[in-house]
């Protein structure tokens, strides 16, 4: 899969796919828009959900509401890069535009469970970085739950016992950020990014780069 593009310096760069995964209420929503919003060349994965639309959700910027007969058939043609049922719902990734975004020089950031991070993963490992976000506490976490309102306190019984079988996946991370203060946990998330970006392997333009610096100083 990939790649190339041009890093903030010119030097030519392969694409990274950012992967933020967390227990529902901890944070990755408010986390991925902080970064979509203040990095730039970074794009956000919009994923095919058959889950019903939450009150201040819009289809197509927070996923693409569909129905279950249509991810079927999404999930048939091989449609989507990774697939998983969360919470009873079918939740994907569509691989075109994840593919058009690495492809023009983009990164692409994913707020995915663990089982969609494992199957990108087996796909491109090498491209792949993953942070895992865990909240403070378990009251923090119940109480973020409810602070969204967005749920009914049935849902929420299910997302918080649900949280500690998700939380058990956190060693598989490239990264693990507590979430206590948010603008703390934006600030450590952007750093991940920006030294991720400048990883040597990444930086596919430094040889010639390198060449044309050594044949300035002979010149
Ligand atoms: N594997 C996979 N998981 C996804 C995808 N989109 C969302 N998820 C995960 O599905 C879970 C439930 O998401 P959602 O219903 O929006 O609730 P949230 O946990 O409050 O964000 C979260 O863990 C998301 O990271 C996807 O395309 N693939
Ligand atoms: N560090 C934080 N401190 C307090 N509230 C937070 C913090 N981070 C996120 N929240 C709030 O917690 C709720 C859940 O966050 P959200 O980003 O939707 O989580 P997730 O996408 O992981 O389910 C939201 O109401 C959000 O504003």
């Amino acid at each position: 899969m990939t790649i190339g593009g041009h890093g903030t310096d010119g030097v030519e760069r392969r694409g990274l796919m950012f992967v933020l995964s967390s227990p529902s209420g901890a944070g990755k929503t408010t986390l991925s828009r902080m970064l979509i919003d203040r990095m730039p060349g970074l794009r956000m994965s919009v994923s095919a959900t058959t889950r019903a639309m939450r009150p201040g959700e819009v289809d197509g910027r927070d996923y693409s509401f569909v129905d279950k007969a249509t991810f079927g058939a999404m999930v048939k043609a091989d449609q989507l890069l990774e697939w998983a049922t969360v919470f009873d719902n079918s939740y994907g990734t569509p691989r075109a535009p994840v593919e058009a975004a690495l492809s023009a020089g983009q990164d692409v950031l994913f707020d995915i469970d663990w089982q969609g991070t494992q199957q990108l993963r087996e796909k491109a490992r090498a491209d792949v970085v993953s942070v895992f976000i865990l909240p403070p506490s378990a009251a923090d976490l119940e109480k973020r739950l409810h602070s969204r309102a967005q749920d009914s306190d049935e849902v929420i019984r299910k997302r918080m016992s649900r949280a500690s079988h998700e939380m058990s996946h956190w060693a598989e991370y490239d990264y693990i950020v507590i979430n206590h203060d948010v603008d703390e946990a934006f600030a450590e998330v952007q750093s991940i990014l920006k030294a991720e970006r400048l990883k040597r392997e990444r930086q596919t333009g430094l040889v010639g780069f390198v060449r044309g610096l050594q044949g300035q100083l002979q010149g």
